[in-house]
């Protein structure tokens, strides 16, 4: 068979006009019922390829991850961040050598040992500091958890933290949800279409000043680290210190690390481990007010389990099943990021039976399988049971997807699971979480973007009688 099937394109803009404003996703599952899981749009005069559904994502991203692991080089972001860095990087060694480098700097902080829980538990004091404020009241949960998510990347990154009403930190992290705001939304597929547009004053430029923002505060944060010369003899105390010595051991050898490199990869870990783990944690907050049973069985789990211990860590998981569900789940109905980064195929190939041309923009429709049914007990509603055995033992379906698969399979999950469960038990051994009287119907529809989140809400707090006092 020749190309996948799909609706006829308009001359100039292909398909854009069909495709829901609000929520692509709903014309994108329409589309399936019509020409199946793997089917073709064109946004401008540009074909794109749209994955849906377990099996066509695996076959692209798993079997044939060598032909499927490429970028677009032509899309708004990937003139933003020039290609550079890990998340927009096409295959080639920049991007082997970064994240190489990432992962295994993320695993010797302690990913999995002791280092980084001691980080995320350190952040966790703050965070139950600012609760403890509006127990027996209520709170809007967003800021606190978008500051305590990239507190954590920044004590990895940085070595530091920011206060949560620092002023510096705001901006920082308003830019960076602007950018995810408008990193696939209407205006930078206008960007894509209309090349004469991008030099007017639209919104999408505001996309490429933030980002010159956010690689200033990196160069400033470079600079500090290299006048501290401690840093290239000692122990490193954060990526930077790394990053340093990394380039010093390879200075002269061809390799692609480089002060420029270094903020690009520094930028895409800040942007990338924040919006994601924090709008979870909002999504699993929202089900655990409004589903009080199932927030009653996460206390009774982790009261037995925990007993008067100080604090919980990672290697607890093992012992509770229930939470590890809720969580999954949470991050199953929460799809946060619905569209995973656009892939390009490398190469001529063939998918699903059929013919994908090399350099094909390639969109994995994570969403489609994170509710797809068949794969699911409760596909559309909200259930840990989705991730229960009959014995009440923690099982993964292979249709858990929301990190991707594949070579380009998310870079920070380990670090993600692991905030996910410590704040997450932290926060429920400390807290009731309650839906205000005042808060109208629960609204568990998601707001559409490159990462999706619920719609703002207010979480009431209560103090729990702590366990062992
Ligand atoms: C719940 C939290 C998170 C979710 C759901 C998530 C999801 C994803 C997805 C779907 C991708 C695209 C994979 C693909 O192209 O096929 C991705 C890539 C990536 N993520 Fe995450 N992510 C999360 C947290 C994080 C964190 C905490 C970090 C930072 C430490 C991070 C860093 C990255 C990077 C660098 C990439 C690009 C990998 C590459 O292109 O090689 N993510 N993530």
């Amino acid at each position: 068979q020749g190309f996948p099937p799909g609706p006829a394109p308009l001359p100039l803009i292909g398909n854009l006009l069909q495709l829901d404003p609000q929520n692509p996703l709903k014309t994108l599952s329409k589309l399936v019922q019509r020409y199946g899981p793997v089917f073709s749009l064109y946004i401008g005069t540009r074909p794109v390829v749209v994955l849906n559904g377990q099996q066509a994502l695996r076959e692209a991203l798993v079997t044939k991850a060598v032909e499927f692991t490429g970028r677009p080089d032509h899309i708004m972001i990937s003139h933003m961040t020039e290609g550079k860095g890990v998340i927009l990087a096409d295959v080639g060694p920049s991007w082997r050598e970064h994240r190489r480098f990432a992962l295994s700097t993320l695993r010797n902080f302690g990913l999995g040992k002791r280092s980084m829980e001691q980080r995320i538990l350190e952040e966790l004091t703050h965070v139950c500091a600012l609760l403890e404020k509006s127990a027996g009241g209520s709170m809007d949960p967003q800021h606190l958890f978008h500051h305590a998510a990239s507190n954590i990347i920044c004590s990895i990154i940085f070595g530091s933290r920011f206060d949560y009403d620092d002023h510096y930190f705001q901006t920082l992290i308003t830019m960076m949800e602007e950018i995810n705001k408008l990193a696939i939304g209407p205006w930078a597929m206008l960007y894509d279409v209309a090349p004469v547009l991008r030099a007017l004053p639209l919104p999408f430029r505001k996309v490429f000043r933030y980002y010159q923002r956010l690689r200033e505060h990196m160069q400033q944060v470079i600079t500090q680290h290299q006048h501290q010369s401690a840093a290239h003899t000692h122990e490193p105390r954060d990526m930077i210190d790394c990053y340093l010595q990394e380039m010093q051991k390879r200075a002269g050898d061809g390799s692609s690390f480089d002060d420029s490199h270094m903020e690009s990869l520094l930028i895409d870990l800040f942007v990338a481990g924040t919006d994601t783990t924090s709008n979870t944690l909002r999504t699993a907050c929202l089900y655990l007010m409004t589903h009080t049973h199932v927030q009653e069985q996460c206390h009774q789990e982790i009261d037995a389990m925990l007993g008067c211990r100080e604090c919980v860590s990672f290697d607890d998981r093992h012992t509770m099943p229930y939470v590890q569900a809720v969580i999954h789940e949470s991050q199953r109905v929460g799809n946060v990021v619905p569209l995973s980064v656009f892939h390009t195929a490398t190469t001529h190939t063939q998918l699903h039976g059929y013919t994908i041309p090399k350099g094909t923009m390639v969109i994995p429709n994570l969403s489609s399988v994170l509710s797809e049914e068949g794969q699911w007990k409760f596909p559309h509603e909200f259930n840990p049971h989705n991730f229960l055995n009959e014995h009440g033992e923690f099982v993964k379906p292979d249709a858990f997807l929301p990190f991707s698969a594949g070579s380009r399979v998310c870079l920070g999950e380990s670090l993600a699971r692991m905030e996910l469960f410590l704040i997450l038990v932290t926060v429920l051994r400390r807290f009731q979480l309650v839906w205000p009287d005042d808060g109208g119907v629960p609204d568990y529809e998601l707001i559409f973007g490159a990462t999706q989140s619920p719609k703002p809400y207010r979480m009431g707090v209560r103090l729990r009688p702590q366990v062992g006092n």
